[in-house]
């Protein structure tokens, strides 16, 4: 994604924060100082840092629905936010709830109607439109909170761990949702424990630490981070292989997530392998490319220093792969 798009700097800045400070109560710790930081239309950024550094704290202040203590926010675009814990005591159904939403959005009756079953559709929740928000499940609760933000395609999206608690088919369409939302040149601000989510798609991390924000290599491995990395075993070694065909005029597959290793595969294809890491954000960048590129076949080969490999299976040539996950990349809950 973010090769295909111009680089952050050359990016208008839709929100900037300058000098922000907040602390809770007069005389409470500070939890941010003198934090800059400046959010691009069409970019998304990742923030990083250890449980109760600030991140939420951050977040609010982007989304704003929070004030600084002190500094100031420049800018502001039309916003949606997923928060970390969903209010599910409001008294709607979950349609009622989404259709509400929308008009706070700006949505009229009849597209607020129709954005609310779209999405509702897409994170597999159509069958509780009709279920009080009190009597959600934790998992649909949180489609519903995603599907709030994603109603009305706003120029801001912020995620507080919005992943958590979906399953794995929701979190693969709320990639999506995201690669969507950037290319269409929405800015998306996202936090995530998981350091796979977005792996590699990220067009700037920051990391909350101590009281301040710092930038960090968007390419550099988060995992490495002792208490930022994954909560599950690494993904280290392991590779994807992705064989695609290039449509005449998309970009060459130069600077692709993952700095791909490219071979040429019989009919047209090509074949790009890259770290698993960044197969998530090869896979967006190809199919969010203008043209996009066609999928035919995400493999997962063995890892280089392991056994010689076995051919893959033959390439079928039906639809593309899924946008938001590779095969054989199981979330940390999803395994045994
Ligand atoms: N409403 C509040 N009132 C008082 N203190 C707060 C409030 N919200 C957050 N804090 C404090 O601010 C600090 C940062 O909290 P915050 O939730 O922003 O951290 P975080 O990095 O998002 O944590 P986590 O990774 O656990 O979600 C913590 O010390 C927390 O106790």
């Amino acid at each position: 994604m973010r090769a295909l798009r111009p680089p952050p700097g050359e990016l208008r800045t839709t929100l900037a924060l300058e000098g922000v400070g907040r602390r809770y109560g007069p005389r409470g710790p500070w939890v941010l100082r003198d934090v800059e930081l400046a959010v691009p239309a069409g970019a998304l950024l990742r923030i990083v840092g250890t449980n109760g550094t600030g991140k939420s704290t951050l977040l609010r202040i982007v989304a704003g629905i929070d004030r600084p203590t002190a500094g100031r926010v420049r800018g502001r675009p039309r916003t949606a936010y997923v928060p970390e814990r969903f209010p599910a005591e409001l008294p709607f159904t979950a349609v009622g709830y989404l259709i509400h939403l929308g008009r706070v959005h700006g949505l009229r009756g009849r597209p607020a109607a129709h954005a609310a079953a779209r999405w509702l559709e897409r994170f597999g929740a159509a069958g509780h439109a009709h279920t009080p928000l009190a009597e959600l499940s934790k998992g649909t609760s949180q489609k519903v909170a995603v599907a709030q933000a994603l109603l009305a395609d706003p120029e801001l999206l912020v995620l507080d761990e919005a992943w958590t608690g979906l399953d794995q088919r929701a979190r693969a369409e709320l990639d999506r949702a995201v690669a969507e939302r950037v290319a269409d040149g929405g800015a998306v601000v996202f936090v995530d424990h998981d350091p796979r989510r977005l792996a590699g798609a990220a067009d700037a991390v920051y990391r909350v630490h101590g009281t301040g924000l710092a930038p960090r290599d968007p390419d550099g491995p988060l995992a490495a981070d002792g208490p930022d990395g994954p909560d599950g075993p690494s993904a280290a070694g392991r590779r994807v292989r992705i064989e695609a065909v290039r449509p005449p005029g998309a970009a060459p597959s130069d600077g692709l997530p993952g700095a791909p290793e490219v071979a040429g595969v019989p009919d047209g294809g090509t074949a790009l392998t890259v770290p698993a890491a960044y197969s998530d954000a090869l896979l967006r960048a190809l199919l969010t490319a203008h043209p996009p590129w066609h999928i035919r076949a995400v493999t997962e080969p063995p890892a280089p220093e392991g056994p010689p490999a076995p051919e893959g299976p033959p390439a079928p040539d039906g639809p593309a792969a899924p946008a938001g996950r590779a095969p054989h990349s199981p979330e940390p809950e999803d395994r045994p």
